[in-house]
């Protein structure tokens, strides 16, 4: 039988400012020794320069060495230890194979100190504010529709047809193959409220839920099918948009850039790989270079405003939907 989301699970607890928490972060995932700690000190360092007024909280799993876990905190990161999620026993083709570590990302709707939340991937940029996300009305799921294009898809009924619900026009989805696909968002950027509930209800339901090839974020998009609401893509430019569809993107206008293009991670670039040598890539793989290289970004205690200061000169306010500060995305019909 496919896995069912319990009605309760979204009901979380007591509203911010109601009695419930207030406070709120950014958050992060750091799996493992390798290199994706640059991708944590380059978003902290972001976050800085931007003059984020929220910490960035950063999930660890064990295998987390002691040396970078000291790195993140001088960099003025939060360290929260987290246990590793697996996912049932399976045959599964992941994507790429090291995505069966992102189930731990589940974890985070543990933090229940925190009202609200912006989960970043570590290979993301910011490189304008993005504080007013925390204002958006709660109990939705936000995130930026993701891109089909890319070869990541090739196992997919939308890759096989050329459909892409970033230009749903330009190949219709064919009615012989029922209805189109719910809108899908790209899991390396969102805004979610934390909530042991709801986090209790993933871990129940990832439990019975068959892996598929973008593990975790297949997941969340099933679990948060009804709650969610797309955001413009300004909030996670996934860069194969880049090429893909260049007439939906300003990049000027961009305030997240995601580095997850085949080849992109700034750490690992060589310009080698497919579309690295244009000209756009190679000028975000140099501004996200500049600011991991800014020593004035390092972290410095005595610039920090007292954490409960921070919280209160930014205090919830209950917005009706359509006052929202951060426009969602009118969604064209596939049909
Ligand atoms: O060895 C690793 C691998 C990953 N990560 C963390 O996991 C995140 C996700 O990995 P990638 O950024 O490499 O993945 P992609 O951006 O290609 O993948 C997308 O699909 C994934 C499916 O599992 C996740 O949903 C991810 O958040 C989403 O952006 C990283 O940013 C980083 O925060 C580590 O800390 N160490
Ligand atoms: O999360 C994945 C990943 O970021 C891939 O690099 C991209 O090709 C996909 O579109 C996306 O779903
Ligand atoms: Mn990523």
């Amino acid at each position: 039988m496919a896995p069912v989301v319990p009605a309760e699970a979204f009901a979380g607890k007591l509203p911010a400012g109601k009695g419930g928490y207030s406070k709120k972060a950014y958050v992060t995932f750091l799996a493992g020794s390798g290199d994706y700690v640059k991708g944590v000190v380059g978003l902290a360092k972001g976050l800085r320069k931007v003059k984020s007024a929220y910490p960035l909280v950063v999930a660890a799993l064990p295998d987390v060495p002691e040396e970078h876990r000291q790195l993140l905190r001088s960099q003025g990161c939060v360290i929260r230890e987290i246990e590793p999620v697996y996912p049932p026993d399976s045959q599964t083709q992941f994507a790429m194979a090291y995505y069966v570590l992102n189930y731990s990302k589940l974890r985070i709707w543990n933090f229940e100190e925190y009202s609200k939340m912006v989960y970043l991937d570590a290979d993301i940029q910011v490189y304008e504010n993005v504080d007013h996300l925390f204002d958006n009305p709660d109990g939705y799921f936000y995130a930026v529709m993701d891109c089909f294009c890319e070869k990541t898809w090739s196992h997919s009924r939308q890759y096989s047809i050329g459909y892409c619900q970033q230009c749903p026009d330009k190949v219709t989805w064919p009615a012989d193959m029922g209805s189109p696909p719910s809108l899908y968002f790209n899991a390396g950027m969102f805004v979610f409220e934390p909530s042991r509930l709801t986090c209790d209800s993933l871990l129940e339901t990832v439990k019975v839920t068959p892996p598929t090839p973008f593990a975790e974020q297949d997941f969340l998009n099933f679990f948060f099918e009804k709650i969610y609401k797309p955001i413009p893509l300004t909030y996670n430019l996934v860069l194969a948009m880049l090429w893909r569809h260049p007439e939906n993107v300003e990049l000027e206008k961009v305030k997240v850039v995601h580095y997850c293009a085949a080849g992109s991670k700034p750490w690992r670039y060589t310009g080698k790989e497919a579309n690295m040598d244009r000209e756009d890539i190679k000028m975000l793989v140099a501004k996200w270079w500049d600011i991991y290289n800014d020593e004035s970004l390092d972290f410095n205690p005595a610039d920090e405003a007292p954490e409960a200061e921070a919280s209160l000169s930014r205090a919830p306010v209950d917005l009706p939907l359509q006052e929202t500060s951060v426009p969602l995305v009118t969604v064209p019909s596939a049909a």
